[in-house]
């Protein structure tokens, strides 16, 4: 008997990359599926013969309503320790670029665990292997203890606080993030400082650890980013074309430790949004429009005063093919 195996697609935004399966592919344990392929050392690749990076961030099921105007596109993204994230900026992109492929509209909205998110491909690329470029409407970053979630027994916001050694502000941007700013992103041991950090008492459903520095000015963010978390030439290539079009300077550095991967992805989109935030929230910035770089390529983050944060950046479709459903 041959053994039943799924579709699917691998994308990956600025770096931060997703097997893309349909909701209805028949997939008996969805925490046991992403486990297997994700893996880093085991998991899916390009072919056999392939030299490229192995495994992924998560697995994103989606479906597409294209009957809705917008078309929607319920995305649930299943991370490689198998839980469900509430949110994922870079996933969002490579979402809305998967549904524009499919129906061809530019604009969708996916429906996410963290509410709607309106996105649009705003450059849909050149070929079906070239980066797009897509906006995703990412909800008001929030501070309240309670929407973070904080443990009980903090009343109010978490601003500069010291966790587990780590000076941090807590924010929500779809999912909880510990942001630090420190003076050099890639001076610190993140897999040595983020996990108790992580794990700590008053994040009672855990947190991704963000790191940020204030970009030195003039920096155009190109050198030694693909360093940090060891990006292939082909994504750092991706990442020059996404971002030709943006010579604004880099505001901040990012490196974010991702709860549900347990380590350092190469970008983190709401990580990059809480970037932003929180250094509003101090005072770092009054630019409501910046570039945040974190090592898998540059973003756009814009968090307006009074409305919804944008998260803009690339897109790219890598390879497809099929999977074992069922690989307990
Ligand atoms: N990489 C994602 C975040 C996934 C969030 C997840 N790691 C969690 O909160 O459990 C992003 O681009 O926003």
């Amino acid at each position: 008997m041959s053994v039943p195996r799924v579709p699917f697609e691998k994308y990956h935004g600025t770096g931060n990359d997703f097997l893309v399966v349909r909701a209805d592919a028949d997939v008996p344990d969805r925490a046991a599926f992403a486990a297997a392929h994700c893996d880093r050392e085991t998991g899916v690749r390009a072919g056999e013969r392939s030299e490229g990076r192995r495994g992924a961030d998560g697995v994103l099921f989606l479906s597409l309503d294209a009957e809705a105007t917008p078309p929607r596109v319920p995305m649930t993204l299943v991370q490689p320790d198998g839980s469900i994230a509430e949110m994922c900026g870079n996933g969002a992109r490579c979402a809305a670029l998967w549904a524009t492929r499919d129906c061809g509209a530019r604009r969708v909205v996916l429906d996410t665990p963290a509410g709607d998110r309106r996105a649009t491909v705003t450059d849909p690329g050149a070929g079906a292997a070239d980066p797009a470029t897509v906006e995703v409407e990412m909800g008001r970053p929030s501070f309240d203890p309670e929407r973070v979630p904080l443990s009980e027994a903090v009343g109010e916001p978490l601003v500069e606080e010291n966790v587990e050694g780590l000076t941090v502000t807590a924010v929500n941007t779809g999912v909880p993030h510990a942001v630090a700013f420190v003076d050099d992103v890639n001076a610190v041991d993140l897999d040595a400082v983020a996990p108790p950090v992580r794990h700590a008492d008053v994040f009672p459903e855990g947190a991704n650890v963000t790191l940020a520095s204030v970009a030195d000015d003039g920096d155009d963010g190109d050198d030694e980013r693909t360093d940090a978390a060891g990006a292939s030439g082909a994504d750092a290539a991706d990442a020059d074309a996404a971002d030709g079009a943006d010579d604004a300077p880099v505001a901040f550095r990012q490196r974010t430790y991702e709860r549900g991967v347990e380590g350092e992805t190469r970008a983190c989109g709401t990580g990059a949004v809480a970037v932003v935030a929180v250094a509003r929230r101090l005072g770092l910035t009054d630019g409501a429009s910046l570039r945040v770089s974190p090592p898998g390529g540059d973003l756009r983050v814009t968090v307006p005063a009074g409305g919804p944060a944008t998260l803009t950046g690339p897109a790219t479709r890598e390879f497809a093919g099929e999977l074992e459903a069922d690989p307990r």
